[in-house]
């Protein structure tokens, strides 16, 4: 099998080819953020458009909901759709229990509250992001602008009396200005290489006064499916301890992509 994709878009789309096998007619899908979950809706969007595949999409972000429309996806909110069947989303990191580190994308708002929403939740990834310990992504944490210096300074606070080997905590920019997220927020991003106790440093993070989530996901995904550049995939579940290998034909993968 050959492909023009470059190696990385090859394992992106594998993964979200064999993610979007998952989706069954009349689902309410959550649509997760990023350039793997891209690949996941024009996959998605393709079974709508050549299967007749009915399904509701329910996006995690603005840059989401576009692309689904275009690709001929349904879109909802979340308060029309109220649960999911499904959702399908990427991950910055991702550990041998499934915790994940997300919000690379500065999604992770909509992305936590979607996948908790869902019956099921699955990540795509390539072998990359797999790690013994999280935290060696930074952690996004979305803070309110009001006063966010002060709550900066508290996160700081916390992260000293905790299990972390690094402290440091920086604004997230978009050029000169604080990047801002769809809900109007900003984004610190915290630098730690290693989260000792990831379910206790998502909690003590969220009682701070301005911080809104942080993009730890503790026991919320179900499923991982992991795509390999030569068209191999795995899929792996918590819930089951099931692993099963699989390949996916990817030469039509870059025909896809310049469609949309
Ligand atoms: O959490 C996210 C967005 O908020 C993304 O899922 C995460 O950043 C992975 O992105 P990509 O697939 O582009 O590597």
């Amino acid at each position: 099998m050959t492909s023009n994709l470059s190696p990385i878009d090859t394992a992106k789309f594998v993964a979200a080819k064999r993610a979007v096998e998952f989706v069954e007619d009349g689902m309410r899908v959550g649509l997760g953020t990023g350039s793997t979950a891209a690949w996941m809706v024009r996959c998605l969007g393709e079974r709508v458009r050549e299967e007749g595949l009915k399904v509701s999409g329910v996006p995690t972000s603005t840059r989401t909901a576009e692309l689904a429309r275009q690709v001929g996806i349904k879109v909802i909110s979340l308060d029309d759709a109220r649960w999911l069947d499904i959702t399908i989303d990427g991950a910055d990191e991702f550990d041998g229990d499934l915790n994940l580190i997300k919000g690379g994308g500065g999604a992770l708002l909509q992305e936590k509250i979607v996948a908790t929403a869902s019956d099921l939740m699955i990540v795509i990834t390539d072998p990359s992001k797999k790690v013994d310990t999280l935290g060696r992504f930074p952690l996004p944490v979305e803070v309110i602008p009001f006063g966010w210096q002060t709550t900066k300074a508290l996160v700081e606070e916390t992260l000293a009396s905790l299990d972390v080997l690094g402290q440091q905590a920086s604004l997230r920019m978009n050029g000169e200005a604080p990047f801002v997220t769809d809900e109007g927020n900003h984004i610190i991003d915290l630098h730690l290489q290693r989260i000792g106790n990831a379910r206790q440093m998502s909690m003590v993070l969220n009682q701070i006064p301005g911080v809104v989530e942080n993009g730890l996901f503790i026991d919320i995904c179900d499923k991982v499916v992991i795509g390999h550049q030569d068209g191999r995939v795995e899929v792996e579940d918590i819930n089951d301890g099931s692993h099963e290998e699989g390949t996916i034909e990817f030469a039509d993968a870059e025909n896809l992509f310049l469609d949309i």
